[in-house]
C-alpha cells in the first residue's frame, strides 16, 4: 500500500506521504485532529485529495498527476467504523450476504466458511444485529467487510466504542483474520497498545504530517509494563485491554509483562 496525498480541509492542511506492507498490517496513530480520519477517506475514496497516490500492491486507485481516481465501490476496501453500522432490519446472515453480493464478479479468494469460523458468528446468523452485544456486532461488521473479498481492509478505531473485555475479545479476533488471511489492513488508533498487539508497520501522524514510520517493533520498543487481569486470560495495560496466551493468574491480580 502507497499512500502521497496534500490536501486543504479549511485551515487544516493533510501532507503526508507512507508506505505500509502488503500482507500485514499498517498502524496510523495521532493525537486527535491529527488527520487520520482525513487519510482513511482519501485511501478509501470518499475524498479526492488536491494532489497524490493511492494504491495498493499494483493497483492504483488515485493518481491526480494521471487524473485517475477509481470511485469507492469499486476499490475493493472494506471498512469497519467504530460503530458497526449493521442493517438493523437484516439478519446476521443477511448483512454478511450483503458483502459477498457485491464480490460475485471477482474470483473467491476468502471463503465464507472459514471467516464465519475464525469470527465464530456462526451461532448467530439468524439473529437481528440489535439482538447482538457490542463485540458480537464489530465482529459480524468485521465479517461482512472481509467477504466484500477486498483488496484493503480499513479499520478505524474498531474497538474504541467497546468496554474493556469486549475490546480485548474483538482484537483477538482481529489478530485472527491477520493470521489466517493475508490482507493489508490499515488500522486508526490513538492506542500504542493496540498498536504492539496488532501492527506489523506504524505511521506517526500528527498536525496533518508524518512525524515518524517504521517497524512496529522500532517504533515502539519493547517494555515492561504492568496489567490487571480483568478476565480469564485477559489484561488491562493502560488504556487497552488484551488477550494473554498462556496466563493463569487470577481475576484482580497484577502481572507483569514483557511488551
Ligand atoms: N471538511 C472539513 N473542513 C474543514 N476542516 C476539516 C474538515 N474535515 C476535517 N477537518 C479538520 O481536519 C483536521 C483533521 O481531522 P481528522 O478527522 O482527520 O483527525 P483525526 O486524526 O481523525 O482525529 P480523531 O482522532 O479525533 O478522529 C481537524 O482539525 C479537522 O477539524
Amino acid at each position: 500500500m502507497r499512500v502521497m496525498a496534500r490536501h486543504r480541509l479549511g485551515d487544516f492542511m493533510l501532507d503526508v506521504a507512507f508506505e505500509g506492507p502488503e500482507d500485514g498490517v499498517t498502524m496510523l496513530v495521532g493525537p486527535s485532529g491529527a488527520g487520520k480520519s482525513a487519510t482513511l477517506a482519501i485511501v478509501a475514496g470518499l475524498s479526492r485529495p488536491d494532489s497524490g497516490v493511492v494504491a495498493i500492491g499494483d493497483r492504483v486507485l488515485t493518481d491526480t498527476a494521471a487524473r485517475l481516481f477509481v470511485p469507492p465501490e469499486r476499490r475493493r476496501i472494506g471498512i469497519v467504523h467504530q460503530e458497526a453500522r449493521l442493517f438493523p432490519h437484516l439478519s446476521v446472515e443477511r448483512n454478511l450476504r450483503y458483502g459477498l453480493v457485491r464480490a460475485r464478479d471477482r474470483a473467491r479468494r476468502i471463503e465464507p466458511d472459514a471467516v464465519i469460523d475464525v469470527l465464530a458468528i456462526r451461532h448467530l446468523l439468524a439473529r437481528r444485529p440489535r439482538d447482538l452485544s457490542g463485540g458480537e456486532r464489530q465482529r459480524v461488521a468485521l465479517g461482512r467487510a472481509m467477504l466484500s473479498q477486498p483488496d484493503l481492509l480499513l479499520l478505524d478505531e474498531p474497538v474504541s466504542a467497546l468496554d474493556p473485555v469486549r475490546r480485548a475479545e474483538v482484537l483477538g479476533f482481529v489478530a485472527d483474520l491477520k493470521r489466517r488471511f493475508a490482507l493489508p489492513m490499515l488500522y486508526v488508533t490513538h492506542s500504542a497498545d493496540e498498536a504492539r498487539l496488532l501492527g506489523d508497520h506504524l505511521v506517526r501522524i500528527e498536525q496533518g504530517r508524518v512525524t515518524g514510520q517504521g517497524s512496529v517493533t522500532a517504533m515502539l520498543p519493547v517494555r515492561e509494563i504492568t496489567g490487571e487481569v480483568v478476565a480469564p486470560g485477559v489484561v488491562r495495560i493502560g488504556d487497552a485491554t488484551m488477550p494473554v496466551a498462556g496466563l493463569d493468574a487470577p481475576v484482580g491480580a497484577t502481572v507483569r509483562l514483557g511488551w
